[in-house]
Order: structure tokens, then sequence, then C-alpha cells
């Protein structure tokens, strides 16, 4: 974006997968809720949507894994991820970035659309309310990048506006990237030298 001459990097970073741990959370409540049923360990997760690795490993499973994160409450208490809230509000603070968080609520939106915005004003801050996109359809948001777990980010406009970097998370692990960037955590600041090389590029 254009102010006054300058150019600014718009940064759209994910929230489940990518700030907040939707799979280890996911796992915890399914334990307990269903103590009896087979699960599967987050080293061996390989499907983007959790349903579908449970439906594979016995039919009938999806509907339960659908009664976990359509519960009141699933969204609002994700925890967040390692180093990511710091890593937000520092990369906001950079020169020449701006941050959105772009999320997308569940197709049942009753909880999912208003806990995120819970999530994002506890975690991050009031502010951050005038700073998060909710949207079925990321293609349809303008921006330089988008950092997200989901590997196909898909929709109305392609090729889309922002390149996307592909949060690494358990579902995406195994998955051999030839045209896209990861990035793996962060914890370790490689977050920031990313950021730094785009601003390059603009
Ligand atoms: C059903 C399901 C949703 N989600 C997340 C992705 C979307 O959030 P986000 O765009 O913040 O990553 C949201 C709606 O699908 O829930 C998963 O990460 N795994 C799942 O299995
Ligand atoms: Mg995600």
């Amino acid at each position: 974006m254009t102010h006054f001459g300058i150019k600014k990097l718009l940064v759209l970073v994910d929230l489940d997968q990518t700030l907040a741990d939707f799979e280890g959370h996911f796992l915890e409540k399914y334990k307990e809720k269903y103590p009896g049923e087979p699960y599967i360990e987050l080293k061996d997760r390989e499907t983007f949507y959790i349903g579908d690795q449970y439906e594979q490993m016995e039919e009938g499973l999806s509907k339960k894994v659908k009664t976990i994160y359509t519960t009141e409450g699933f969204f609002r208490d994700l925890p967040p991820l390692e180093g990511a809230c710091k890593a937000v509000l520092e990369m906001e603070e950079m020169d020449g970035v701006e941050v959105f968080i772009c999320s997308s609520p569940l197709f049942q939106y009753k909880y999912s659309s208003k806990e995120k915005y819970e999530w994002v004003e506890h975690h991050l801050g009031k502010n951050w309310i005038n700073k998060l996109i909710l949207t079925r359809d990321k293609t349809m948001v303008t921006g330089n990048i988008l950092i997200d777990d989901k590997v196909k980010v898909t929709g109305a406009v392609h090729p889309p506006a922002w390149t996307h970097i592909v949060f690494t998370a358990c579902h995406n692990k195994h998955i051999r990237l030839r045209d896209k960037k990861r990035l793996d955590n962060w914890t370790d600041g490689s977050w920031r030298a990313l950021i730094e090389d785009f601003k390059k590029r603009i």
C-alpha cells in the first residue's frame, strides 16, 4: 500500500494452526470426550481436515471429530502456538510492515466467528479487532504475503495478490513443496529474515 509514496509490506497471517494450536487442542478435547475411540497422534497426522483422516481410520468418526470443533468455546480456548503472538506484535512494529490476521470461520459459523474475535482481542489486544479479516475465500483479500498452514489456499481469484508462505504444521510437514517457501516456527527468528527479504522485493 502506498502512503505518501512509501510502500508498506502487507502481511496476512492465518489464525488456526499458524497462531493458534488447533490440532493440539482438538486432540486433547477429543480424548477427553471419546476416551474409548481410536485417535491419531499429531506426528501421524496427514490430511488438512482432521475429520478426513479419522474417517479413513474408521467410518463414522468424522462426525465425532466435528462435535469437538463445533462446541461452544473451542475456538475461544485455543492456546497460542509458541512465540506466535510475540512475533506478530513485533512484526507489526517493523518499519514498512503492516499485519492483518486473515482467518476462515467454519461453515458452521455460529461460535467460531465470534470466538475468533475474542481470541484476537484476548491474545493480541483490542486494537487488533481492526486487523482481523474473516473470510471463506482468502484469495479475495489483497496483500503481499499470506502465512498459512493450509497448503492449497484457493478461491475465486487466481493467481491471488499475495505470495503464500506455508506455515509448517503436523498435517503438512511431510508434503514436498515445489514452488512455495515454508516458515517452520515463530521461535527461531527466521520469520524476521523472511519479512526483511519480502520488504526488499516490493
Ligand atoms: C475442520 C477444520 C478446520 N480448521 C480451521 C481452518 C480454518 O481456520 P484458519 O483459516 O484460521 O486456519 C477454520 C475453518 O475451516 O478452521 C482446521 O485447521 N482443521 C480442520 O480440520
Ligand atoms: Mg490455518
